[in-house]
């Protein structure tokens, strides 16, 4: 396995794994050939430079992932975007997108294949938002109803009113909505990948979470194969399926996913990257849907409080969740709350905590867990429905299987 192979994700599919062997062909035939892209030995020297921006680069993005190219300023990030795009050409080596030697794909169909996405947007200020999106469908010679439908359906995609956006200026928009524009002109021709080039880099941090965000859900409905620079390490953990993190010109120091490189750095350049405060991240960039949850004896307002205390005594905790008839959690109820009572548990025991969902992280069921005056907080899924319960040692557990479970990792793959 070559550096710039990527770990593999717990419960990787063949066509995962054949990716992170360097068998990238492979796995891109598996996942249909959407839009993978390989850089195989790729040299970049500019001209009167002595050494190279991009030295001898070798690189799998697997289709339908989000990599994050992650790396010091002059680390060659840009030019290795810009190769992909080919807007400069390699001093050496080959680029493969979507099946296709780039190097021979005409600077249209180039276009029709990859969106690109820079900081500021890079709107053209004297067209208008529509006129912009449009752009590529107008060189791919698509009448104008077509077009104009497909800038309204992008404009929605980002969370524009395409009714009040569509007519405005760059210079009408905020930071934030440029960057969305700029996100909808990249997807206006559905290309597979997308290149994005700092693309939230110049907006607030409030903002910035909020494109994020929109990132994430477009991805989740999209899956496109999207390689995205950035020079922040929490934005790279949040967005990256995989991130590489890069040293002077573009040697990749590791290639792998968050926990990976959070709780196994390759280096010391990667330890001194990522900096401090690995645990709390595992908990910002973990999900409560990803750990195994505590199951504790469940009671329904009819049920019969004898019945409810044998639960109680035969289950590992000390009380029982009281669910409503769509189950919903409602209430704890310890033994000592059914002292003397006979027939239905009615409204007995004290309310539960508001519950957390299974899609938030684990850092807020921390927070929650330390605001509640109980050790349990209940955990639901669509609809509110009741999954299971999470406490402190629920996260603990969840933090030392995640070291366990990429040791071993590690070790299969030493092995191999
Ligand atoms: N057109 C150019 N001519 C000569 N050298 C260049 C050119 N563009 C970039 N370089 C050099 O190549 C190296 C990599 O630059 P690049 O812009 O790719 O880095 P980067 O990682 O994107 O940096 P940043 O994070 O600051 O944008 C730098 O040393 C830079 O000075």
């Amino acid at each position: 396995m070559s550096d710039a192979d990527p770990a593999p994700a717990s419960g990787a599919t063949s066509a995962a794994s054949a990716a992170v062997t360097g068998d990238a062909a492979g796995a891109d035939a598996a996942r249909g050939n959407r839009g993978g892209i390989q850089l195989i030995n790729v040299t970049k020297r500019y001209p009167g430079q002595s050494v190279p921006a991009v030295d001898d680069v070798t690189m799998t993005v697997p289709s339908g992932e989000i990599v994050v190219l992650l790396g010091p300023s002059g680390s060659g990030k840009t030019t290795m975007m810009r190769l992909i795009n080919r807007l400069i050409e390699p001093t050496s080596g080959k680029i493969i997108v979507a099946g296709q030697d780039a190097l021979g794909l005409n600077p249209v169909e180039l276009r029709r294949h990859i969106g690109y996405v820079i900081q500021n947007a890079g709107l053209f200020p004297h067209m208008t938002v529509a006129t912009n999106i449009g752009l590529v469908p107008q060189m791919l010679k698509w009448d104008k109803d077509r077009i104009a439908a497909r800038v309204d359906e992008l404009l929605e995609l980002v969370d524009l009113d395409p009714a009040t956006f569509r007519g405005r200026y760059p210079r009408e928009l905020s930071g934030g909505q440029q960057q969305r524009v700029g996100v909808a002109r990249a997807l206006a021709a559905d290309p597979p990948a997308m290149l994005m080039d700092e693309p939230f880099g110049a907006v607030d941090p409030i903002t910035r979470e909020h494109l994020q965000d929109s990132l994430l859900r477009l991805q989740e409905e999209l899956g496109k194969t999207i390689v995205f620079v950035t020079h922040d390490i929490d934005e790279a953990l949040k967005l990256g399926d995989r991130i590489a993190i890069l040293d002077k010109g573009s040697r990749i120091a590791q290639y792998a996913t968050p926990q990976e490189i959070l709780l196994h750095p390759a280096d010391d350049y990667v330890e001194q990257f990522i900096g401090g405060g690995q645990a709390m991240r595992l908990l910002k960039f973990s999900r409560v849907a990803d750990v195994p949850l505590q199951q504790v004896p469940e009671a329904r307002p009819e049920d019969d409080a004898a019945a409810v205390r044998d639960r109680i005594a035969a289950g590992s905790t000390a009380f029982a969740i009281v669910l409503d008839e769509r189950r919903r959690p409602v209430r704890w109820i310890h033994p000592e709350d059914l002292d003397g009572v006979t027939g239905p548990i009615g409204t007995r025991g004290m309310p539960t905590a508001t519950p957390i969902r299974a899609r938030n992280t684990l850092q807020q069921a921390l927070e929650s867990l330390i605001q509640i005056d109980h050790e349990t907080v209940p955990v639901v899924g669509p609809r509110g429905v009741y999954r299971g319960t999470v406490t402190l040692a629920t996260l603990q557990n969840a933090i030392r299987d995640m070291k366990e479970r990429t040791r071993a990792r590690r070790r299969g793959a030493d092995a191999t």
